[in-house]
């Protein structure tokens, strides 16, 4: 350290509080790395890497920078490669040494540490994606072998201070990770391997000291920073389980930001708590296999609901639609509130229309907010907030009024803030810097002090132009001219060919090749006025910055509750104009588990396949077993009300059929997606709708593999159709596709039947189940509550047009050969598999394949794959073997071996 120069002994200083985070050290208008930063920057980022070798008798440290206003691209390509960046700055101007400082250097801070969790620059955020940061509690004191450990979960969007924690199920973890799509996941070293994979799928993990997890030191520092004597008041109560775990999480969060951010945390001001049962639950895979969010195949936004839904005006907006997706509603008058607030705002399409006109001239009020109470806030972000405030009075007058519920709380909680107002759009020009120290933003008449100091300024510039025109006229060099650069301050400059023509108190500065410089103690006198004046205002146009920013950070509270009120009006009157534009209906959302849509459609689909094309399909199915209120009461399908859609079927299983390509999947996901719109409060596709709050959506689509965590395709399929049958309640609805295709066929019908009963019979729960397996079809007979539905089709001149159209009963034919037709397999290996196919049929029919055998003494006899006996069977149990010797039993084993391979 000795031998180092003072600044790469300052360099040591800031690289030991950053950890493992890449320091960029600010030199001048660069940010440098060093050493092994320098060597991964230059394989991250692609920056060249050189060396640096001033410190005498040292080795060549390598090094790497970049200029200092690109510092956003570079942070966004460090978080996008999983690392986090220390941002070390110069504290003084280079000529602004703090007192004692050694000779030469300037002072420098690690000012913040920037991680995919905890960014809230404009620049490295998706203005339409929350960006959290979570932390997980595991359980120190669970007990060896404990089936249901609990864990604590946090999360925070630092960008908005939204800050969340609950504690559950251990194995309900991987849901709840893969639906907030954490940027950062925090966790205790030494508890990383427990995470699922769904942590590390998406998010950087950031380890973290085992003691930042300890309940004690969570609770004050929580405390601490509410300023509150407990946490009962957020609705936590330490002395439970749960909710202890929880609040350590919460506090693993504050402690890492405190760490990381060093500026001020006051818009985080509440920690809600998060009730799991209050929302509809919907597990990893489902979310994954339904496309909420995301495609499955490529990750993208606007192949998925969430994408083609969306008609928000706002960030915010659009944020709190993803929030609600993922956490659909269970209580029937929360949804129907929602729903009277769409309701509305589609029967009066104008006052949607001019509130969304309205919205899209506010700006991102809580990212704003949290800028301006961590003192990031630039003057650009002031006036933004100024320009919201001031298309507040229009919005709420619109929104005065309404008849529903929600829309009349939502106009109450809009707070005008009116003194703010004033006070910003008083304060700030229309077109305002994004850095307060380029001076110039504030309004003439906002401070007369200010003003001064510009007229100051303004009239000593004039008066240099007089006093120019003064000494030319007095010392006839009309040529003569003010000038000013940096070393000297301002000048007279005057030719070669007149400089016999100079006054004597002309004092000389500089000669050039044309010109001599001049300087006059008149022309210093009014420099000295000018340049203070200009300092003084510079520096008075900062302070009131600070004060703006100040006043704006304090309405903080009032601003959050307006800007969330705004978001959900944005969310409702996006739903409204999504049903009006779309033709959606209102459905009836009821307790009982019952599904009845007329004519619905698949939200996606309806908009990306040609305009009129889609062709609708009622469903109807209800819960075979359900639980009303706390008394439990069983019903049978057939005693709920007689559904009166299309599908008078009332059954709580519906088996689909149908040839490939036919719409299967499309018809089990639609259900799906309406259901989950409808807990959103949301219309949905379909001309009426009766919708049963659903507690948990299952959906099992399409087999995928996950090699990457070393399971097979079926492995994954049986694991979660596992996870089904053990958690699934009357109340859940359960869609599944081609159930056991991974298998050898027999292996996969036995299971996909199995799994039918289960459901049937145990469960009692709404189910549509594709399946290619015709033999399914015959359990609608066996089973009161299983109704066989398929996909029809039309054989036109050899070719098979789809319908696509649902109708009850079950599929026929496979036509699967005809599909590998339409994708182009060549017309040879058709022609084939059409001759294997017509042989393996009459094979079939010749062997007389034996049904499914009588239910006999309450069990199931599966004799569905028995084939006619194969006449060894009766040879065997003709044999007398107390009369056989050994040597005559061997030979006939032996005769029977070889008769069995030669039949192969
Ligand atoms: N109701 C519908 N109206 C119009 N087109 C539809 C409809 N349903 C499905 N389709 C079209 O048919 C295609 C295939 O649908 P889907 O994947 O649901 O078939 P499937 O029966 O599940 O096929 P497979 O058994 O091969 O998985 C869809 O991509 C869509 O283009």
């Amino acid at each position: 350290m000795s031998q180092l120069s003072p600044m790469m002994q300052q360099y040591h200083e800031a690289k030991e509080a950053s950890g493992d985070a890449l320091l960029l050290f600010r030199m001048g208008d660069f940010y440098e790395l060093f050493y092994d930063d320098a060597k991964d920057a230059g394989r991250l980022l692609g920056i060249t890497v050189t060396s640096r070798d001033k410190d005498k008798g040292a080795k060549a440290v390598p090094m790497a920078g970049f200029p200092h206003h690109q510092l956003d691209a570079y942070l966004a390509k460090i978080l996008r490669c999983g690392r986090r960046a220390a941002v070390c700055e110069q504290m003084d101007a280079p000529n602004g040494k703090a007192a004692g400082e050694p000779k030469g250097i300037v002072r420098r801070e690690v000012t913040r540490i920037v991680s995919a969790g905890t960014v809230t620059d404009d620049e490295l955020l998706d203005p339409q994606a929350s960006n959290y940061l979570v932390a997980v509690a595991y359980d120190g004191q669970a007990p060896k072998g404990d089936a249901r450990p609990l864990v604590g979960l946090a999360w925070i969007d630092v960008s908005t201070g939204e800050f969340t924690a609950t504690g559950i199920d251990e194995r309900r973890l991987a849901d709840e990770l893969s639906r907030l799509d954490a940027a950062e996941c925090l966790v205790a070293e030494g508890s990383d391997a427990l995470l699922p994979p769904e942590a590390s799928d998406r998010s950087a993990v950031t380890r973290r000291p085992a003691w930042s997890f300890g309940v004690q030191m969570a609770m004050e520092s929580l405390r601490k920073h509410f300023g509150t004597q407990s946490l009962e008041g957020f609705g936590f109560d330490s002395t439970m389980h749960h909710d202890a775990l929880a609040l350590s999480a919460a506090g693993a969060i504050l402690g890492y930001l405190h760490e990381t951010q060093k500026s001020s945390l006051a818009h985080v001001d509440r920690l809600r708590p998060f009730q799991a049962d209050s929302a509809l639950q919907i597990d990893a895979a489902t979310w994954r296999s339904l496309e909420v969010t995301h495609t499955l195949r490529d990750g993208r936004r606007d192949g998925a609901l969430l994408g083609v839904i969306d008609r928000t005006v706002t960030g915010a907006g659009a944020r709190r639609l993803a929030d609600w997706l993922r956490r659909p509603l269970t209580s029937v008058a929360s949804i129907s509130q929602r729903q009277g607030a769409v309701a509305e705002l589609v029967e009066n399409p104008s006052l949607a229309t001019t509130v969304r006109e309205e919205l899209r001239g506010v700006y991102d009020l809580q990212r704003l907010v949290a800028r301006a109470t961590t003192g990031r806030a630039s003057p650009r972000d002031l006036a933004s907030v100024g320009r919201t405030l001031g298309a507040l009075p229009r919005i709420k007058a619109k929104l005065a009024g309404r008849q529903s519920e929600r829309l009349a709380r939502l106009e109450e909680r809009i707070d005008l803030c009116a003194d703010l107002r004033e006070q910003l759009t008083a304060a700030l020009v229309d077109d305002c810097p994004l850095s307060p120290r380029e001076g110039g933003f504030l309004r003439e008449g906002y401070s007369a002090e200010l003003d001064e100091y510009r007229q100051l300024m303004a009239g000593g510039k004039q008066w240099m132009a007089s006093y120019q025109a003064k000494i030319a006229a007095e010392s006839d060099i009309p040529s003569i001219k003010v000038g000013f650069n940096k070393v000297f301050g301002y000048y007279l400059e005057v030719t070669h060919a007149h400089t016999g023509k100079v006054p004597a108190d002309f004092i000389r500065k500089q000669t050039l090749k044309n010109a001599e410089r001049y300087i006059t103690p008149e022309l210093k006198e009014y420099e000295e006025k000018v340049l203070s004046a200009e300092d003084r205002a510079f520096a008075l146009e900062y302070d009131l910055f600070l004060q703006l920013r100040e006043a704006t950070a304090e309405a903080g509270k009032r601003l959050l509750a307006t800007a969330e009120a705004l978001a959900e009006i944005d969310v409702l009157a996006s739903l409204a104009e999504l049903a009006r534009s779309r033709g959606y209906c209102r459905p009836e959302v009821v307790e009982e588990p019952v599904l009845d849509i007329e004519a619905g459609r698949h939200p996606v689909l309806d908009l990306t396949e040609p305009e009129g094309t889609f062709v609708p399909n009622g469903v109807s199915c209800c819960a075979a077993k359900w639980e009303v209120g706390s008394g439990k009461s069983e019903g049978a399908a057939s005693d709920l009300n007689p559904p009166t859609s299309d599908f008078p079927l009332p059954t709580s299983v519906l088996l689909l059929t149908g040839p490939n390509m036919a719409g299967k999947s499309t018809y089990i996901r639609q259900t799906a997606l309406i259901t989950l719109m409808a807990q959103i409060g949301s219309f949905v596709p379909a001309t009426r709708a009766v919708v049963g709050v659903a507690d948990r959506l299952f959906a099992r689509v399409g087999a995928s593999d996950d090699v990457s965590r070393g399971q097979s395709t079926f492995m994954v399929e049986m694991t979660e159709t596992a996870r089904i049958l053990n958690t699934a309640t009357p109340r859940s609805l359960v869609i599944l596709d081609e159930i056991g295709r991974g298998t050898s066929t027999y292996d996969g019908l036995s299971l996909a039947w199995a799994i039918v009963e289960h459901l049937h019979d145990v469960v009692g729960c709404r189910t549509l189940f594709a399946t290619h397996y015709h033999e399914l079809t015959q359990l609608e007979e066996r089973l009161p509550g299983v109704g066989n539905l398929s996909v029809a089709v039309r054989e036109h001149e050899g070719r098979v047009v789809f319908l696509h159209q649902i109708v009850p009963g079950p599929a026929d034919k496979s036509y699967g050969i005809h599909v590998a037709q339409l994708a182009g397999v060549p017309r040879s290996v058709n022609e084939r598999a059409e001759a294997i196919l017509a042989d393996l049929e009459q094979a079939q029919s010749e062997r007389q394949p034996t049904t499914i055998a009588a239910k006999a003494s309450g069990g199931l006899q599966m004799t569905l794959f028995e084939t006619a006996e194969h006449p060894l069977l009766e040879e065997i149990r003709a044999l007398d073997i107390d009369r056989l010797a050994p040597m005559d039993a061997f030979e006939r084993l032996h005769a029977w071996r070889q008769r069995l391979l030669a039949e192969r």
